[in-house]
């Protein structure tokens, strides 16, 4: 047979009008919360605080809930700023949404008689206490299971049944990177978040006949307060590998969410280093649209080439921060070099 360029230019020239077709025409329409009622979760810092500033620019009825007062009315002050009409509710609810879940129950269905039925549940609240396995108390690994899984256990156990009688509705998960695979210094923390990972693809598959949609956010290290705090206890060699991710403005990550909830995809993603990390790790995700799909069957295998690389540089960081810390111990504290 002969080797034709024709074809192959006819080939590519339609290959490019799809896609061009696809991310002008195709693109799912976002559903709007102007005068729905949002609730956030760990809406008073980090993340969770831009998501709700988002959510007040668009007409929302923004409920925060965290548990330390100051930070919640402080939040409020900065929706307040944003807000786009007077009848606009925007409040604080003090709750410890990994403790007791009759009081959760009690307390959401509570802002529900005032503010009216949830719309979107965006189960933000969350947090990271890093450390090889054996260096993590249990009392805070039970904390971060708490928190993280059980939190947004609780929340979405209240809205999921009539969401879905009502044949609408959204609901968030912030997992992270560390779900796709396992990085060193974050066992419990990754465990949790793997565990809100495996609920989301469930729900999602369960509740999709049912009008609810699921998104599941996979940040990678995102410059937020709760980020500082765990920084100071971060093992030097997670700090070096999760660095590799980048470091994302809690805004930016926000703002993708939010768009991707109301466009009802399922997975939010900032940044080549996450897309990368997410189609190595999520190969059976419900990622949506064709091409997506279509462009992760053509560089799955050699991605998965890269990913034999990138384990071999991850243990090599590994290696080293051991030989540095043996040298210190050792009293010389210089850097060794390899024999
Ligand atoms: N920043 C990062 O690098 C990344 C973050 N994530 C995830 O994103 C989410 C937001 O993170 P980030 O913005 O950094 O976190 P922050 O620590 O800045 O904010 C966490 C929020 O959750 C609230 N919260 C914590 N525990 C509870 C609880 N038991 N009940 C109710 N509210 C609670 C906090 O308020 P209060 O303490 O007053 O209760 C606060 O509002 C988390 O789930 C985190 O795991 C994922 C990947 C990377
Ligand atoms: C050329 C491409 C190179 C790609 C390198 C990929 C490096 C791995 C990124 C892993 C990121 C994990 C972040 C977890 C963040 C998190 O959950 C914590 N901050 C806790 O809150």
């Amino acid at each position: 047979m002969e080797f034709s360029w024709d074809v192959i230019a006819c080939l590519g020239l339609a290959v490019l009008v799809h896609v061009l077709v696809y991310i002008f025409v195709m693109q799912k329409r976002a559903r709007s919360i102007d005068g729905r009622h949002v609730v956030v979760t760990g809406g008073s810092s980090g993340i969770g605080v831009c998501l709700a500033i988002e959510c007040v620019t668009k007409g929302a009825h923004v409920t925060i809930i965290a548990r330390d007062e100051k930070k919640l009315k402080s939040a409020v002050d900065r929706m307040e700023l944003v807000r786009q009409r007077p009848d606009q509710k925007l409040q604080y609810r003090s709750l410890d949404i990994g403790g007791d879940y009759e009081e959760v129950a009690r307390v959401l269905a509570e802002t529900e008689a005032t503010v009216g039925p949830i719309y979107a549940l965006l189960n933000c609240a969350g947090m990271a206490i890093c450390g090889v396995f054996e260096d993590v108390s249990v009392r805070d690994v039970h904390k971060l299971m708490n928190v993280n899984f059980f939190g947004s256990y609780n929340c979405t156990r209240h809205v999921l049944s009539r969401m879905k009688s009502a044949r609408e509705g959204i609901i968030v998960f912030t997992s992270s990177q560390a779900a796709m695979f396992g990085i060193y210094g974050y066992g419990p923390y990754a465990a949790s978040k793997y565990a809100l990972r495996a609920m989301a693809e469930t729900i999602a598959m369960e509740s999709r006949e049912h009008g609810v949609s699921v998104t599941l956010a996979l940040p990678c290290d995102t410059n937020t307060p709760g980020f500082e705090e765990e920084e100071k206890s971060k093992p030097r060699e997670t700090k070096i590998i999760s660095g590799g991710g980048g470091l994302l403005k809690p805004e930016d990550m926000a703002k993708a969410i939010l768009q991707d909830a109301l466009k009802g995809n399922f997975v939010s993603i900032v940044g080549a280093e996450s897309w990368l990390i997410t189609m190595l790790g999520g190969g059976l995700l419900p990622w949506d649209g064709f091409f997506t799909n279509l462009l992760h069957a053509l560089v799955i295998g050699p991605l998965r080439l890269f990913a034999y690389g990138l384990h071999k540089y991850f243990n090599s960081i590994i290696r080293k921060c051991a030989k540095e810390e043996r040298a210190s111990k050792n009293g010389s504290g210089d850097k060794v070099e390899a024999k």
